[in-house]
């Protein structure tokens, strides 16, 4: 009997790397003779490293390619971290499973400092997403943000090298990459909301390719799941690309959903938040919710002001 083989599509960048061989390992594990394959592929968001990633697309381009792999047939599901994942998937794609989510916050990296506050006066932090410039800028508006761009090891290269006083980071990055030691302290949501889907890997595949699902399901995890249900729902009703300062978070607490969202100028001057909770099936509901709270308070002037910017 032939062994029977799915393959995985993957960015080639370490991080990605590291999920799609997660995915590899646990469905071999979980189907005895079944052979899993990692196709990496090396896309224009990993290979365009000098331009902010809102000026060239956004982070959709590196889910683009993947699935241009499973349409031609190299590649049988592509592995992402959710927070890349677009709000709707094009015609003919499913995302089945959503895995247990690593740590969602972000991290905050410095040789020398020991925390956002304690950073000196005018000094320079690192970051390319407008999420966490904004949150950075509404703590401290005396900071410096400059650009960051690349993948993990690149971005703490640049910090090592003397470029930025501190760089912040997606905590779960760097713990899948065993470098935990990095960070100095992981920042409660209070201070830096974490983006839609931070810390979770999905697996997309065909629509209606129910051998592959059929597969995958075991991977799932209900309560992650939940969780960015609810939270790309309400990036979804607010219209958010993935280049805009659009933070949305939702914990589990008894099967409730507590889900808090946040719109902000990039220049932290103006920074709207709501929340709520729900009953844990409810999550598609709540988020269409708070993003209307949102909405209500301005949002939608602040994110038509970004997008007229290009
Ligand atoms: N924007 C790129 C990206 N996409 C996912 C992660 C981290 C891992 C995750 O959120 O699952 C990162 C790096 C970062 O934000 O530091």
């Amino acid at each position: 009997m032939s062994r029977e083989v799915l393959r995985i599509a993957t960015r080639s960048s370490p991080l990605a790397i590291w999920q799609a061989e997660y995915v590899q390992q646990r469905l071999e594990s979980l189907h005895e003779g079944l052979s899993v394959e990692l196709v990496r592929i090396k896309t224009q968001g990993d290979k365009i490293l000098d331009t902010p990633l809102a000026k060239i697309g956004g982070k959709g381009l590196f889910v683009k390619e993947l699935e241009e792999a499973i349409m031609d047939g190299r590649a049988d599901i592509a592995v992402h971290s959710m927070k890349d994942v677009p709000m709707e998937l094009p015609e003919g794609f499913a995302l089945p499973v959503i895995c247990e989510r690593e740590d969602p916050r972000d991290a905050f990296v410095s040789n020398h400092h020991d925390s956002l506050s304690a950073l000196p006066h005018g000094a320079c932090v690192g970051t390319s997403s407008l999420r966490r410039q904004a949150q950075v800028q509404a703590n401290r508006p005396d900071l410096v943000v400059k650009s960051l761009r690349g993948n993990v090891q690149t971005r703490l290269g640049k910090l090592d090298a003397g470029e930025f006083d501190a760089i912040i980071l997606a905590a779960a990055g760097l713990k899948r990459l065993e470098m935990h030691e990095r960070i100095r302290y992981e920042m409660p949501p209070e201070e830096s909301l974490p983006a839609v889907g931070q810390g979770a890997v999905g697996i997309e595949c065909r629509e209606g390719d129910e051998r592959t699902i059929a597969l995958l399901s075991p991977l799932s995890d209900v309560d992650t799941w939940d969780r960015v249900v609810a939270e790309r729902a309400m990036n979804r009703r607010l219209e958010g690309g993935c280049q805009v300062p659009i933070a949305g978070f939702a914990l589990l607490e008894d099967d409730q959903l507590w889900l808090r969202g946040l719109v902000a100028e990039e220049n932290g001057k103006q920074v709207l938040r709501a929340e709520g909770r729900a009953p844990r099936e409810r999550g598609a509901e709540l988020g269409v919710e708070i993003a209307e709270q949102l909405l209500a308070q301005g949002a939608d002037v602040i994110l038509k002001a970004l997008y007229e910017k290009g």
